[in-house]
């Protein structure tokens, strides 16, 4: 491997100087050469500063990697998640033909088919009043409470395919702040709400902890019948009874899928209930897409493995900290927050499968916003600032709103105006032209300089024809197996999150002292401050 890296450092400080443009001014057909079209998806990542040679060594480095060895690991059910021991195989809850996969020598197959079956018969039930609140009426609203994984998935596709709800309204209660569940509570009659508690494990603090508070606040207003209002999506089925949820209205599911990629399976309960198991089928089965393309299409045409390898090439190569995800989608709103848990709880690791310190940078951070609102907050710096962003733009040929189409041209010519303007920029030569035509002549140099944008600023685009479930499912896959193939690269375990512990133990520690001023002597000196401070100020 160290070769491989070696060859791209060398081969990067020898052409970094030459810029994006020069590479299309040298190959007028660079947009075909370097984008990747998948179904009516395209990736389009000639407005990197790759060029063959470079293409060639990153895929030299996947190689060497043995991408498509741990690849076929991970669909095989292998036990790729070394630190807890177990396979991971979101992959198997979009093998809607159910071939056999198996665990332990036993095809997990059968089980997850016949759990999808019982989630779409619940679905389907309740859609259509089968399935009532406790006098009878359908229920009109559903409540999703669960946090991280459980609640980042459903919420963001939820939004996302907006369009295609014709179901009970889903809304998301994700954190123990009490503001959140108040406010939606507010909103709600507990008369026609369905909770879902969604937690793999049931025990996370928050999601328990709002659990109860919705169950008091049903509780109070139906007694007895609050029982027909609660179901519960977990690996542990102990633990949804003892909470009192009704075994009926429980789906279970298996360790080796890991929180940030469940969506696939019952905790995509809530999206299934809002745009119906038909649209859901098609959500799983645009994700089955991209699984066969991720194992079956050549390296440098795999969308996945080149988007992961652009992300490389920027991250370690160019020395770019961050990425900003920029889906020009309003009903993509949350897909910045999902993959800010998909890349950095995967990939944001210091330490390589046996434990060893990895000498490179691995995740970068991940932010953004969708645009055009962007446009008018940070995009300020994505072109003047000192830093460089590696920008990643989402967007739509088609929107759903045909009466709207001058909207969508208008967010169509934003968007690939955004990428055309960080790529070329604006030389100090080209403002002070500009600014002489319109007869300024003062302070020219000056004036000039903050007008000036330096370009050669990368981006990739990922443009689809339209936001059906089917796209939304091959889009999610892209970003999981882009995760995949850059944390093997990495060397690390992409499905672990050890990182979460020790905040979650502190703030057990902590909780007997909230509003106390007595025993803080062992706590170090700011939190002891704090914790003194918080004890004045809520009195
Ligand atoms: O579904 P659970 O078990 O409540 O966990 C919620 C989230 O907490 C984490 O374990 C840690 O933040 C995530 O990986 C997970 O998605």
């Amino acid at each position: 491997m160290n070769e491989k890296w070696a060859a791209l450092e060398v081969y990067h400080e020898r052409t970094k100087s030459s810029g994006i443009s020069d590479l299309f001014d040298r190959d007028p057909m660079r947009f075909d050469a370097f984008s990747v079209t998948f179904g009516d998806m395209l990736l389009d990542f000639s407005k990197t500063s790759i060029d063959p040679t470079s293409r060639n060594l990153l895929v030299d480095l996947a190689y060497a990697a043995k991408i498509e060895q741990k690849r076929d690991d991970m669909f095989a059910g292998l036990a790729i998640n070394q630190s807890e021991g177990r396979a991971v195989l979101h992959t198997a809850l979009r093998n809607l033909e159910g071939e056999p996969v198996y665990v332990d020598g036993i095809d997990i197959m059968p089980g997850i088919l016949s759990n999808f079956e019982s989630a779409k018969m619940f679905t389907r039930a309740v859609r259509n009043g089968e399935i009532s609140a406790s006098d009878g009426a359908p229920f009109t609203d559903i409540v999703n409470i669960g946090i991280g994984g459980s609640d980042l998935g459903p919420a963001m596709v939820t939004r996302a395919l907006t369009p295609y709800h014709d179901g009970p309204r889903c809304h998301f209660v994700s954190n123990v702040d009490g503001a959140q569940i108040s406010d939606i509570l507010d909103l709600l009659d507990p008369e026609r709400t369905l909770f879902i508690i969604a937690s793999k494990t049931f025990t996370t603090i928050e999601t328990m902890t709002n659990a109860q508070t919705a169950k008091d606040w049903a509780q109070a207003a139906l007694g007895e019948k609050v029982k027909h209002h609660f179901a519960a999506v977990s690996t542990s089925l102990e633990k949804t009874a003892a909470f009192g949820i009704n075994s009926e209205y429980v789906f279970g599911f298996e360790d080796w899928v890991g929180g940030r990629y469940s969506v696939w399976g019952p905790i995509g309960l809530s999206v299934m209930l809002a745009i119906g198991p038909e649209a859901f089928t098609e959500f799983l089965l645009g994700a089955q897409d991209m699984d066969t393309h991720f194992q079956t299409a050549a390296l440098h045409q795999n969308m996945p493995v080149m988007l992961a390898l652009v992300g490389i090439w920027h991250n370690n190569i160019c020395g770019y900290g961050s990425r900003a995800i920029l889906p020009y989608d309003q009903r993509l709103a949350r897909l910045p927050a999902y993959l800010q848990q998909l890349e950095m709880e995967s990939n944001g690791k210091r330490v390589d499968v046996d434990g060893n310190l990895i000498s490179r940078n691995t995740s970068p951070i991940i932010w953004g916003e969708p645009g055009t609102n962007g446009q008018h907050a940070f995009h300020q710096l994505l072109h003047q600032g000192s830093r460089i962003v590696p920008c990643e733009f989402l967007i739509a040929a088609r929107s759903h709103e045909a009466d709207l189409d001058k909207h969508h041209q208008l967010l169509l010519a934003n968007c690939l105006a955004q990428s055309e303007a960080l790529m070329r920029g604006r030389s100090h030569e080209e403002v002070i032209s500009i600014l002489c035509e319109k007869g300024v002549t003062e302070n020219l140099d000056s004036a000039a300089a903050h007008r000036t944008f330096p370009g050669n600023r990368p981006s990739v685009t990922l443009l689809y024809k339209k936001l059906s479930p089917r796209t939304l499912g091959r889009i999610i896959a892209l970003y999981e197996h882009r995760v995949f193939v850059e944390g093997a690269v990495w060397g690390l375990n992409s499905f672990d999150q050890w990182g979460v512990e020790l905040g979650k133990e502190l703030a057990s520690d902590l909780l007997p002292l909230i509003g106390s001023e007595e025993d803080l002597d062992e706590r170090n000196g700011s939190t002891g401050g704090l914790l003194r401070t918080v004890a004045k100020l809520r009195q």
